[in-house]
């Protein structure tokens, strides 16, 4: 069947929805990733104003090819690569049908990345992109943009999984969304830094289905010893919801009972990621490419204002949680954060979901400053 979207037409198979990922016959799309890929070219429009001299992108995992051909519908040079000839077919098929050229190549992104450098890598695998992220680093100039799918593992509900995969022991917290995120852009970091290269978020989103995020890169050792440094512990407890975080490549201070409820139902996560997620001035760049023609434009826009001005701290609370765990019923966010604003804590919103907040006021003071009363 046929589709446009973003200003391109697609010839694509039986689309399928988010849970079937990686199942069934034929060449994979899902139409639900529209702003997952709508974000993706405004980023690919912002980051080239601010680096005109970008002009390679490599679609590692094209299937039918719509991100490469949105990404050569903005000028850029592009080569999309699959490993299924049916996939490589389509997306051929789907350059010629907007007059667009690019390159396509049936081949393994990481045999294809060995023997050739981009500026911009994209990695949207079934699961997890990390078996093509050392590739990536090692031959990316200025960007790679990474889906991760396997939300399970990345934020500790499959721990095993997680802790093969990713080098670190993520837990699962009442804030497994940002959990999964952190675990993988830790992993990520990692791995650029054993090239010598620093890979710094500048733009982070997450849904019920994936992690996505775009990392610039520096070419530069001790870049890259400065983003090791953002790596860490979180503290969590599991009765109270308390946490606390530690930077550092191992926990040197693993509390044995919670320092704020006594309980021993304490975990520890990590390494994960510490730092910003994303990069305040460089989303609000993107926001402004969210032009009219971007099916999902409305919701890309809300998402990143909230990208764009969260508080840079580790952890999120859920607002509904918290009144659950106080035996309070939860009134309106704005009013639960005007509160905390009013106790002199910074509180925003946070991507999470629509009761997520982001503030620097640990849980007691959140509970002084802002809990609704019993009978509200
Ligand atoms: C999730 S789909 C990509 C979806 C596409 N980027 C989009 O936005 O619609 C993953 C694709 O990766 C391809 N693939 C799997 N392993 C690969 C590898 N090692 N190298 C290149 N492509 C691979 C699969 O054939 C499949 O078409
Ligand atoms: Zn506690």
């Amino acid at each position: 069947m046929e589709l446009s979207e973003g200003g391109v037409e697609i010839d694509v198979e039986q689309p399928r929805d988010g849970t079937r990922e990686g199942s069934g016959d034929g060449v994979f799309f899902n139409p639900t990733m529209e702003l997952n890929r709508d974000i993706t070219v405004a980023v690919l429009r912002a980051y080239q104003e601010r680096e005109p001299r970008v002009a390679t992108y490599l679609d590692g995992m094209a299937a039918s090819g719509i991100r490469g051909v949105r990404a050569a519908n903005e000028g850029y040079d592009v080569t999309c690569c699959d490993t299924d000839s049916k996939a490589v077919a389509l997306a051929r098929q789907n350059l010629a049908r907007n007059d667009l050229d690019g390159a396509v190549v049936e081949r393994n992104v990481n045999a294809l990345l060995h023997e050739e450098m981009f500026d911009i890598v994209d990695l949207d695998p079934f699961g997890t992109p990390i078996p093509f992220a050392d590739a990536a680093f090692a031959q990316t100039r200025n960007m790679v943009c990474v889906t991760a799918t396997d939300t399970a593992p990345i934020c500790g509900a499959h721990l095993n999984s997680g802790k093969r995969k990713y080098s670190a022991v993520p837990r699962n917290t009442d804030y497994h969304p940002e959990m999964g995120l952190r675990t993988l852009i830790s992993a990520l970091v990692r791995t650029a830094a054993r090239y010598d290269v620093a890979a710094e978020p500048i733009c982070s989103h997450v849904s019920r289905h994936y992690a996505r995020t775009y990392l610039e890169l520096d070419h530069s050792a001790s870049r890259a010893d400065d983003l090791l440094e953002s790596l860490g512990f979180v503290h969590h407890c599991e009765d109270c919801l308390a946490r606390e975080h530690e930077f550092g490549w191992y926990p040197e201070s693993v509390p044995e009972t919670c320092p704020n409820c006594g309980s021993n139902r304490v975990v520890t996560a990590g390494p994960i990621w510490l730092g910003g997620v994303a990069d305040s001035e460089f989303t609000e760049l993107v926001r402004q490419q969210l032009s009219p023609e971007l099916g999902e434009r409305k919701q890309a826009d809300k998402l990143l204002a909230t990208v764009a001005d969260e508080l840079d701290t580790p952890t999120h609370y859920d607002q509904h949680r918290l009144c659950k765990q106080w035996g309070v019923p939860a009134n309106a966010m704005d009013e639960f954060l005007d509160d905390l604003r009013a106790a002199g804590y910074e509180a925003t919103p946070a991507q999470y979901s629509g009761t997520a907040f982001k503030t620097d006021a640990d849980v007691t003071e959140i509970r002084e400053a802002a809990a609704p009363d019993a009978d509200n």
